[in-house]
This record gives structure tokens, C-alpha cells and sequence, in this order.
């Protein structure tokens, strides 16, 4: 079961992630990229992480911007698993 962040792991947290802001119980970051094709492909390639890390993101895709929203349901907010998996997509994004 994955422990719940204390405020302050997350400020520590978002202070190396900052394409990511913290709403409430949620990490939100909105990536733009090129095209349609290339924002679905990002899609898909943290659908493949998320998949092999059984932690899955929100994803609402407008056009060239897709908003990435993180959260534990199990555990009704931020775990490590969403601080990895913010990670995991910067990664991805280049
Ligand atoms: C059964 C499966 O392990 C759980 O439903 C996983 C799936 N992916 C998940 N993703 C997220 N973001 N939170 C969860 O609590 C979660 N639980």
C-alpha cells in the first residue's frame, strides 16, 4: 500500500519537477507538442509506463495539449507512485 506524502515531500518533490503543479490531491502537467500524431504518440508511450508501472494517469487530450493528471485513488491522494510516474513522463517528453 502506498503511504501518503506529507506536504512538505511534495514541495521537496515538485522543486525537481517543474512542468508539474500540485492541485489538492493531484500532480497536473499539460505538455504541447507539434501535432495531433505527436501528442497521441506521447500518449501511448506513458500508457506503456504506466501500464508496466500499474499506476495510471488522467489524460485529457485537446488537439496539440494533453494535461496529465496524477494521483493514488487507493490511497485518496499523492504517493511515490505519482511523484515516479511524473518522472517517468518528463522522461517521455523530452
Ligand atoms: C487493481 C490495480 O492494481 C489498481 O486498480 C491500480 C491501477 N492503477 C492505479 N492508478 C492510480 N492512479 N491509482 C490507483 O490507485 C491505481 N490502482
Amino acid at each position: 500500500m502506498a503511504e501518503l506524502l506529507s506536504d512538505g515531500e511534495i514541495d521537496t518533490a515538485l522543486a525537481e519537477l517543474p512542468g508539474w503543479r500540485r492541485a489538492g490531491d493531484s500532480l497536473v502537467r499539460t505538455v504541447e507538442s507539434p501535432s495531433f500524431p505527436e501528442a497521441v504518440e506521447l500518449v501511448r508511450k506513458v500508457a506503456e509506463a504506466a501500464e508496466a508501472a500499474n499506476h495510471h494517469p488522467d489524460i485529457d487530450i485537446r488537439w496539440r495539449k494533453v494535461t496529465y493528471t496524477l494521483s493514488t485513488h487507493s490511497a485518496g491522494g499523492l504517493t511515490q507512485l505519482d511523484l515516479d510516474l511524473a518522472a517517468q513522463i518528463d522522461s517521455l517528453a523530452g
